[in-house]
């Protein structure tokens, strides 16, 4: 049905005979229904035979019949598929010239006429968002959750006053959040309550929401003991300058899903162990502890080489630490006193759990002995007494209570937000969150007005000041609208961005600082955005190369401002500065998500917004939001549109919408790589959306996405034939779509099984690349030798 999808871009004046309307002609007719019928049937054939000779005035009845009548679509093309056919039949490699040619027929028949595009039309009804009382109440408090707060400091906590200094200095923490306020204490209580009836080492399970500083919260007691430790020991002896050095081992291990996400925690540690001599003592107190990672994406052995010469505090990712505990005899982790799993419910996933299960086996096993080890190393009271281990999350389920029994034991439960009544996910107070509801053709403008008024240094003097994240589904989709933001500008009707020879450069004066030579392809990675003027645009996803995640990452969280394309990698725990909107295209497959992507603005009492797109048919995830208290309010979607129309030029915003969607169109239709990109983007969007989870099957159902209009978000003008070579996922007749259903199921089992197996034994990061052709393919020839060596 959708092989008519470019014909029907337009809408002329409607059907007319001679000089008259059908309808007026109709109202002439006296008489009873049977002669209205027979004049009707008379004109209807004049005007099937003046259609023969104008093809514009055919289209303008069928479109004009359907919108009126809600005849679905496809019955209405059927006529024009013949000539439609022409366009589409050749596997969507027509030239830019087929396809300018083919607009120019339309809109150079139809001179005098009003062209609005078909984004406009055919758009399933938008429920009334207001009337359907979904989100009348916004709970939006304004005062901030996440802040820091006044009543208690640091040092009244009991923390070493060169580590409060230097925090103070380096990462300008002075007073403590709600969930530090809540957590040092506890990790510190056993040695303030230094008896054997007071406090013992007790295992914490934190939730407290995004930005409210969970990493400070756990870092800074271990670095206060192991401080306090050391000038323990060098009271004792005073000659020695510290009887301690790294070649005790690993004494704290931090454990994240991501590598990014250990980067910045290792970044944290380096900042706090970087003490300055000591101001009572003179004396270094931290110089023996060596933090580290194994994150994977370096040489094993030169892991194995730090490993070997002890890293003291180490961060890093599950599959390598398991490697290097099964396979690394120099890796001592005997004095093990501190584990910490940070996103741990992410730890607790499908793919990581079992890796998890064993590296906690494997560390109970080794660590058993360390109670007969006690040495004089071991004599200060400082140590805890028995290994410590400490979950940390946003969002926390039941599900961490299969940790109690072979990881915790008995556990306090700390919620970093006063204001808990039992909910399982909360957001910051201060955050603004609304919602879209935007039919699928007109997502791809909607995103460009969103982000265009944004960037509007007319509307906003300080627009080029922040950062905006937008989240998609999968690699591909990033991909493509990277690409498509990058590159498009030029193609669009009057030069929308106005773009300079100098625009399309990357602006190397700028970014001197932090470019890095040895990135043999930066460009592809960010660019300046041709669609939305002067704007720095970053990619982020799974796909990537380690080394090149890491470089994008770095830059955009140092550069001032900028637009992120992502995946949900980066989703969790990045600690990205200054971003102050969050824009989730695709809305997240796993509620869980919502509030960590949600939750990289609105930092540490900060404001923020964030805004989620649905379509039409997902209406009701806002009750799936609202059942877990997560407000958010309606936007209407011609709301955003209007910050298209240019300001003093009285312009409808259809027509400006229409004419960055022709742009969108023509820059996919002009060379193969952006077809190709396009068809890839819109296929593993439709199989990503299979992936959303049980719970919300009925709401994101693949059954029920208009496959022709998805495609036009893509800037494709049909939908695109081969999802895989099994299933023509465009065919609309009940047996292929049965087909398709049962491909989807098939799909779902082989990502669950992909993401069991292939995650949990390579240690890839690339669990958000679902969607990607790569991780659909499932393991190569060459992977799966590799995986069975390893077996
Ligand atoms: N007490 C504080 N005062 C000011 N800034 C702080 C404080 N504690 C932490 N920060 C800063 O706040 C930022 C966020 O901290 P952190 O990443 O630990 O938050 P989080 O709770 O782990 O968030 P998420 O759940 O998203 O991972 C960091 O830049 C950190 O340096």
């Amino acid at each position: 049905m959708d092989n008519c999808e470019l014909i029907l871009n337009f809408v002329t004046q409607g059907p007319t005979v001679g000089n008259q309307s059908i309808r007026s002609k109709l109202k002439e007719v006296r008489g009873s229904w049977k002669e209205k019928n027979r004049v009707r049937r008379s004109l209807k054939k004049e005007i099937k035979k003046n259609s023969r000779s104008n093809d514009a005035s055919l289209i303008s009845i069928n479109v004009e019949a359907r919108s009126k009548t809600n005849v679905p679509e496809k019955q209405n093309v059927k006529k024009q598929s013949n000539q439609s056919n022409k366009y589409s039949n050749n596997g969507g490699n027509e030239t830019l010239n087929q396809f300018n040619n083919h607009l120019n027929l339309n809109i150079d028949s139809n001179n005098k006429t009003q062209i609005i595009s078909s984004i406009f039309t055919c758009n399933p009804e938008i429920v009334d968002i207001h009337e359907n009382k979904i989100s009348k109440r916004n709970t939006a408090h304004h005062k901030p959750s996440n802040a820091p707060i006044n009543d208690i400091s640091f040092t009244g906590m009991g923390l070493n006053v060169d580590l409060v200094t230097n925090v103070k200095d380096k990462l300008g923490v002075e007073k403590p959040t709600n969930a530090q306020k809540k957590v040092i204490p506890i990790l510190l209580s056993s040695i303030q309550n230094n008896d054997d009836t007071g406090n013992k080492d007790i295992d914490i399970v934190l939730q407290a929401e995004t930005g409210s500083g969970k990493t400070l919260a756990y870092l800074l007691p271990i670095v206060h003991r192991l401080i306090r430790i050391t000038t323990d020991l060098q009271n004792a002896n005073p000659k020695t300058r510290s009887p301690l050095s790294r070649s005790i081992g690993t004494l704290a291990i931090i454990l994240t899903p991501t590598r990014e996400l250990a980067k910045q925690i290792l970044s944290v540690l380096e900042s706090l162990l970087n003490l300055p001599p000591s101001r009572l003592s003179d004396r270094h107190l931290t110089h023996w502890i060596v933090p580290g990672s194994v994150i994977g994406g370096e040489k094993k052995q030169s892991e194995k080489a730090r490993l070997r010469k002890g890293i003291n505090i180490l961060v890093c990712t599950p599959g390598r630490l398991l490697d290097h505990l099964s396979s690394t005899k120099s890796f001592v982790v005997e004095h093990l006193h501190w584990l910490v799993l940070d996103e741990a419910d992410r730890l607790l996933e499908l793919g990581f759990e079992e890796t998890l299960q064993k590296i906690l086996n494997l560390l109970n096993d080794r660590t058993e002995s360390m109670n007969k080890l006690k040495n004089n190393l071991f004599s200060s009271p400082m140590w805890p007494k028995k290994r410590q281990t400490i979950l940390c999350s946003a969002t926390l389920k039941d599900d961490v209570k299969r940790l109690v029994g072979y990881s915790l034991s008995n556990p306090v439960y700390v919620r970093g937000n006063d204001d808990y009544k039992g909910q399982i996910y909360s957001t910051p107070n201060q955050l603004k969150q609304t919602y879209v509801i935007a039919p699928a053709k007109l997502r791809l403008v909607t995103l460009t007005a969103i982000l265009k008024s944004i960037f509007d240094v007319e509307k906003n003097e300080s627009a080029m000041n922040h950062k905006v994240i937008v989240f998609f589904s999968c690699c591909d989709t990033v991909d493509f609208h990277f690409d498509l933001f990058v590159n498009s500008g030029n193609f669009h009707k009057d030069k929308i961005s106005n773009i300079s020879e100098n625009d399309t450069e990357w602006n190397m004066d700028i970014d001197e600082e932090y470019h890095d030579e040895s990135n043999s392809k930066p460009k592809e990675l960010r660019s300046l955005s041709t669609v939305v003027p002067k704007v720095r645009l970053f990619k982020l996803h799974g796909d990537l190369l380690q080394r090149d995640r890491t470089t994008t990452f770095d830059e955009f969280s140092k550069s001032k401002s900028g637009i992120l394309f992502c995946t949900d990698v980066a989703a969790r725990g990045l600690d990205l500065p200054n971003v102050a909107k969050i824009i989730q295209y695709d809305p997240p497959s796993d509620l869980k998500d919502y509030v960590h992507r949600v939750g990289r603005t609105a930092r540490l009492g900060k404001k923020g917004d964030a805004i989620l797109f649905l379509l039409p048919s997902e209406i009701e995830y806002i009750h799936v939001l609202r059942s877990h208290e997560i407000y958010a309010e309606p936007v209407q979607v011609e709301t955003l549109l209007e910050n298209l129309a240019p300001i003093n030029e009285n312009k409808d915003y259809k027509v400006t919408a229409t004419d960055i969607q022709l742009g969108f169109e023509k820059y996919v239709y002009s060379d193969t790589k952006c077809i190709t990109l396009a068809r890839k983007a819109y296929s593993s969007f439709i199989r990503s959306y299979a992936t959303h989870s049980a719970s919300e099957k009925h709401i994101f159902h693949v059954k029920k996405l208009h496959l022709g209009h998805v495609a036009k978000g893509f800037g494709l003008r049909e939908a695109p034939s081969n999802i895989n070579s099994k299933t023509d996922l465009n065919s609309s007749n009940s047996k292929n779509m049965t087909k398709m259903m049962k491909s989807e199921k098939r799909l779902d089992a082989k990502l669950r099984n992909l993401s069991l197996k292939r995650i949990a034994e390579e240690d890839v990061n690339n669990e958000f690349s679902i969607g990607s052709y790569s991780s659909l393919l499932g393991p190569t020839t060459k992977r799966k030798r590799k995986n069975d060596q390893i077996k």
